[in-house]
Order: C-alpha cells, then structure tokens, then sequence
C-alpha cells in the first residue's frame, strides 16, 4: 500500500491527512504538538462524514494511521511527504534538511506554503529537484486544488509524479509555469482580505456585510464559473470584449485600495475579531466546519449533476475508481451471470438525510434510479444508444423500506433482471449496508421511441442481453417479496 508521511499535522497537515488517508494509503504523522493526535482525530472525523459521500462510488478502504516522535520514523518508506509546517521560511528550511537525511531519495516533497517559492525552499538544499509546492485549500480533504509549482531544478519525472498523485486523491493539480510571491489564488485571496480590512477600518461595512456581499453574491457565481467566464457572460451577446469596453475605464477610477494596505495594528485586529465574533461567535469552529462542509458538499454534487467545474472532476474520479469498487459497464465484463448484478457501491452523502436524521425516502428511489441507468448501460442502453433515439421509460415502481440508513454509511444496490422480453424490462433491486436489507425496488420499464415518445423494441443486442441476464437470474430463488402490493399479506 502507497504510504504518506505528513509533516506537521495542523489545520493543513490534518486535512492532508485525511485526504490521503480516506483515499487509501497509509499516512504516517510528524508533529512535535502533544495536541496533534486529538486535532486530526476531529479533523477526520469531519472528514469521514463528509468526503466519502461526496462521490457516486465508494472510495477504497482506509488506510492506515500512525503517529511517530521524529521526522525518521515518519518518512520510512514514504514515497510522498507533505509538509505543512507554519509559514516561516527558517523552520521550513531546517525541517527539509531534517526530511532529507532521513527520507528516500526518490521520494517527493511537496509543501503546502501559502506564498514562499520553491526555489525559496530549495535553496541551499543538495537535492532540490524533491521539492515541490503542492499549495492546497482549506479543508483539503474536500477541495480539490492544488497549486503545483516548481522550478528548473525539478525533474520532469518528479513533477509527473506529482501530478499523477494529486489526481489519484481526487484533486487537481494547477500547474504554474512561472513560481511567484504567494501562487495564483493566494494572490487573489489576499487583494479581497485587504480590500475587506480597509473597508471594515473605515467603517464602511461590517464582517458579516462584507460576508453577505459575497455568499448572496459573486461567491456563488465564482464557485462555478471562475472569473472571466463570469465576465465573459456579464458582457452578454457581445461577449467579453464589450464587457471590457463597458468597464475598462473603471480601471483608472477608485474602485480598489489593492497595495495600499491599512495599518496592521491591535485596534485593527480588534475591530476586525470583535466583528467576527459578534457574527459567529456563539457556534464552535467544528460545527462551522461541519455548516461549511455540508455546504461545499450540496454545491459541488449539484455541479457533478451539471458535470461542471469542481463537480466534473469529482465525476471523472469516480469513473476512475468503478472497476476497484466492482462495478462494470457491460454484460461482457460481468465475471458472474448467475449473480445479481452490483449496480451501485457508494456512500450516503450528507444530503441525503432529513429532519429524522436518516437516508429520506425519495432518496431510495434516487439510488434505485441510478442503479436502473447503470443495468440500462450494462445492457448496451447507453448514453450513446439514447443520444440515437432509444431508452427505457419507468411504468411502475414499488419501494419498501426495511431497515435505515444514516449518512456516511456504505450501501450497495445489487439487481435482478426479472424479465426482460420484447419492449418490457422487468428489474428487482436490492440495497443493502453490508449484510442489513435496507431497502428493495421492483420496477417495470418500457423500451421507447424517442423520436415518437411511444414504446418501440429495443435494438436486438440489448433484447439479447437481456435476456441472458433474465435466464441467469431465474435460476435463483425467487425474491421474497417480489409482486407484493401495499397491503398485501406477508
Ligand atoms: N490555514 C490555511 O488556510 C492554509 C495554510 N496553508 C499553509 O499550510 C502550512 C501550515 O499551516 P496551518 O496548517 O494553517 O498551520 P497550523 O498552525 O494549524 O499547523 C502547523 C502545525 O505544524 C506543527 N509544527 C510546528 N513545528 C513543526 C516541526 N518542526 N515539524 C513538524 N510539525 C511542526 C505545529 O505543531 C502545528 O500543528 C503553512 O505553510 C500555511 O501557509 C496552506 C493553505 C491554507
Ligand atoms: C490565508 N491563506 C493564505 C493561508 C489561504 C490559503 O493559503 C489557501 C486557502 O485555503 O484559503
């Protein structure tokens, strides 16, 4: 199994932590903080409920966790460390001297700095081409940029390297060809946090204003589309070029304070907290955290419903990690015909529970449909056998509930061709949390025309997968359960 060695283990260094951890490798810990073990412990807690939920397929199983006094014993046999360290140019230099006596020289170094350079943190070093910046985003374990940035000094292997991890955890990886003062992001992160400093000192709006400007505003439409896309549309018809033309003079107008910073002093940072902690004050940090993971959660699964933006990726990753889940794409690459069919191996995402604190009902026919897509695609009814005009409709459905579900538990659906002759498709669905029935689905559906919106015979290879599957699963026994109306006596 891959192993990590985290490098300081704070609000960075936990969420890597996590990261790697619940995406499979093991992750040992440096961090001289008799604090740190409890700090991650509550950081993957947070993690747990939140990341595995955020895919449509399960991620692997966890691997394993261990805390080590020195920096020797935690980069044994670390092939990646990341170090998160404070943001101070002599500590970090010190601990990359400390990483180097002791880790494998093949090992990659990446560190998550705000703002140094990598030729900052080479600099003086005998094998600077190990060290990289690989700058995340809070929380990491759910944010999937990266700013990697490196300099001549580093191989084109290790930087592949880099690359290759920073997407196998589900990230991705921003390239810079040139290293800068604080990246790309940070740049911008750090215009607005001044820009907001002089406005609050001047008392022209408050913390939660200024919060209320962005998450009713432009936040949202920046977690979507980024800048220019933004812009581009704000220029209507005529696009970008008119959007400039409309707005270019302001360039030249006070509309920003940018390098003219307001004093950092004591009555500023007082303003500014006591603010903050009138706003937020009265709700712990870890249930912030939760709020904001719950957040991020629902806004970048609606975008994997659009396949857009941070959503896309997620969608990408999952496709990445079906075959290691168990799931399959065609009738050709089912190892067993006789066996059910797994049509869904995933996690219950945050959002899928309600006010009885539970998986919610119209929930279980979301996974039920989506393990009807997934028979429809093994069978040959793929996306582009619809985009040519043929598909299944749904005719009728029968739910039952058994058992529950909470949020962050493992469910698995797997299905049982009843019939499948002619226009009809006849499909029981079981879902299970390991060996616990939670649920069953009977669903009838019928093969259509798209064209005319009417039933229609599907195209002979998927009535022959079908059928093959519908002959192989008559040799079970029959469902309990199967035909049972409301009512009907057990
Ligand atoms: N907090 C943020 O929003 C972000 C921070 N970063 C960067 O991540 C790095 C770490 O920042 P945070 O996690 O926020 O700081 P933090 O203060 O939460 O954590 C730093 C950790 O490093 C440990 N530490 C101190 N000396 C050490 C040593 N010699 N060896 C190993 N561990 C040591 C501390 O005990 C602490 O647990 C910084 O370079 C920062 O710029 C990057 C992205 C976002
Ligand atoms: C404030 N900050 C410079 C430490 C922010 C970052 O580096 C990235 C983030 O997560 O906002």
């Amino acid at each position: 199994m891959k192993t990590a060695a985290i490098i300081g283990g704070g609000v960075i260094g936990g969420g890597w932590a996590a990261r790697f951890l619940l995406n499979g490798w093991n992750v040992r810990v440096f961090d001289p903080d008799p604090e740190a073990e409890r700090k991650i412990s509550e950081v993957l807690y947070n993690a747990r409920r939140s990341l595995p939920g955020l895919g449509n397929v399960a991620l692997p199983a966890e691997g394993q966790l261990s805390y080590h006094d020195t920096i020797a014993g935690a980069v044994k046999d670390a092939e990646w460390i990341q170090e998160s360290v404070p943001e101070r140019l002599d500590l970090k230099q010190k601990v990359y001297g400390e990483l180097q006596a002791h880790c494998a020289p093949d090992a990659v170094i990446g560190s998550s700095t705000s703002g140094f350079k990598p030729s900052q943190l080479q600099e003086g070093r005998e094998a600077p081409g190990q060290i990289v910046v690989t700058h995340p985003f809070n929380p990491v374990y759910l944010l999937p940029l990266v700013e990697l940035v490196t300099t001549a000094a580093n191989p084109a292997g290790v930087i592949e390297r880099a690359r290759e991890i920073i997407s196998g955890l589900g990230m991705y990886p921003l390239h810079l060809k040139k290293e800068i003062d604080a990246h790309v992001a940070d740049r911008f992160l750090e215009a607005v946090w001044r820009e907001a400093l002089w406005l609050v000192r001047d008392g022209i709006a408050t913390t939660e204003e200024i919060d209320n400007a962005i998450r009713y505003g432009f936040g949202i439409r920046w977690a979507q589309m980024g800048l220019f896309d933004t812009y581009r549309v704000a220029g209507g018809e005529a696009g970008m070029k008119h959007f400039m033309a409309q707005f270019g003079p302001c360039l030249s107008w006070p509309w920003t304070k940018l390098m003219d910073v307001p004093e950092f002093n004591d009555e500023l940072v007082d303003l500014i907290a006591g603010q903050s902690d009138a706003q937020s004050g009265h709700l712990p940090i870890r249930k912030m955290e939760q709020i904001r993971d719950d957040n991020l959660v629902g806004m970048m699964r609606a975008l994997g419903n659009n396949d857009w933006g941070a959503g896309a990726l997620q969608n990408a990753h999952d496709k990445g990690r079906e075959g290691e889940a168990g799931l399959v794409r065609s009738v050709a690459d089912l190892a067993d015909l006789s066996q059910p069919v797994l049509t869904q191996c995933r996690t219950v995402p945050l959002d899928w529970t309600d006010y009885n604190g539970h998986m919610t009902e119209s929930r279980y026919l979301d996974a039920f449909a989506q393990s009807t897509d997934r028979l429809m695609m093994i069978i040959g009814c793929d996306a582009e056998y619809i985009a040519n005009g043929g598909s299944y409709f749904t005719a009728e459905t029968h739910i039952r509930h058994i058992d529950e579900v909470h949020a962050g538990d493992p469910i698995q659906v797997r299905t049982r061709v009843i019939m499948g002759a002619g226009k009809k498709m006849h499909l029981w669905h079981e879902m299970y949390s390991g060996e616990r029935l939670l649920a069953t689905g009977e669903h009838m559906l019928l093969h259509v025309d798209l064209a005319t919106r009417r039933s229609a015979p599907p195209a002979p290879h998927i009535e022959a997968n079908l059928l093959k599957l519908a002959e192989a699963h008559s040799a079970l026994p029959a469902p309990e359960g199967l035909g049972r109306a409301i009512g009907a006596p057990r």
